[in-house]
């Protein structure tokens, strides 16, 4: 993930928080906390629970016994400066890696890695870092992409069309459209994903992880390389998809000014560890955050040694 521009030293006179959203372009969050639809924060119905998750690459610890919950329609952040870990935390909920120790549940049931087609049976989807569009293919049937790993209907089926897998198509289709239509994009449905702006492109990508309701959505750096408009747009429609859907979301994202406007609660990770959680209020005041994104040296490392990174 690429660091937004701007040094610790250029951040040293104020908070990271408040030097974040300059940096980004922001004078104010994108809107209030929480949006118009509070989170429930019932611990024991948990959408996502982490418990104790190590990974470890060779030598380099990604993550050290991370705990983390997500509530139903919550909007939950993991930051965190360079390497801290939040790719790899993401990677292990959507089953790309597995835990060297520790276990994941979704809605209480423990979950193995799993092919990307059980998991959106699990319900869940996720963005990437970058966009992992078909650039040929028009935005509606980019967004119908996002539904083929949940029909019903057999491959047979649905060569020699049979009734249910013609009902099966339509009711996709329907679907495509009203999420095309939620996410504002009927005016370029027609057109190939590829010729379309960055930030749309990404709003794409949104409709097509959404199209599948599902309970939880993961988004990688959903902001990154866009304009502080379309950053406000996305936000807005993030919002609106958990408050419409009731989508539990977890987003990793470096801009600082937006996840404080965007999420209910925000963990941060440091070196794999978790530093802090709680809402943004909480995170923004906490004086581990705030050496961690300032770069004070650790006990290992030389005096100095700053790390930049938001
Ligand atoms: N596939 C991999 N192979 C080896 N090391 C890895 C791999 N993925 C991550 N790491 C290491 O694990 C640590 C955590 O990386 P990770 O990408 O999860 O951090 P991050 O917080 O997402 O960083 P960034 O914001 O820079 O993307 C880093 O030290 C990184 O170099």
């Amino acid at each position: 993930m690429n660091a937004a521009p701007g040094t610790a030293s250029a951040l040293s006179s104020a908070s990271p928080f408040e030097a974040g959203l300059a940096l980004d372009g922001f004078d104010a969050p994108v809107s209030e906390t929480a949006g118009s639809v509070p989170a429930a924060r019932d611990t024991a119905g948990a959408v996502l629970r982490i418990e104790g998750v190590s990974l470890a690459f060779g030598g380099v610890a990604a993550l050290v016994d991370v705990d983390l919950e997500v509530a139903p329609r919550e909007i939950r952040a993991v930051i965190g400066p360079n390497g801290a870990g939040k790719s790899s935390l993401i990677n292990v909920v959507s089953g790309l890696y597995r835990p060297d120790r520790g276990r994941v549940l979704l809605a209480g049931e423990s979950f193995a890695p799993v092919p990307t087609a059980r998991l959106a049976r699990l319900g869940v989807a996720r963005t990437f870092q970058n966009l992992a569009l078909f650039k040929g293919l028009s935005v509606i049937d980019n967004v119908v992409m996002g539904l083929t790993q949940t029909v019903r209907s057999s491959f047979l089926g649905q060569i020699f069309g049979s009734p249910r897998a013609r009902r099966d198509e339509a009711e996709t289709r329907a679907r495509a459209e009203a999420i095309v239509e939620f996410l504002h994009l009927t005016a370029v449905r027609d057109k190939p994903a590829g010729t379309l702006p960055y930030g749309l492109q990404k709003r794409v990508e949104l409709a097509r992880a959404l199209v599948a309701r599902p309970k939880l959505l993961l988004l990688d750096e959903p902001l990154a390389g866009m304009t502080v408009t379309e950053k406000r747009e996305l936000s807005g429609y993030i919002r609106n998809a958990r408050d419409t859907y009731g989508t539990s979301i977890v987003l990793i994202e470096h801009d600082i000014g937006v996840v404080m406007g965007l999420s209910d609660r925000v963990a941060v990770l440091d070196y794999g560890r978790k530093i802090a959680d709680g809402t943004p209020d909480e995170v923004r005041r906490d004086q581990a955050v705030i050496d961690a994104y300032l770069g004070v040296a650790h006990d290992d490392e030389a005096p100095g040694n700053v790390r930049g990174g938001v």
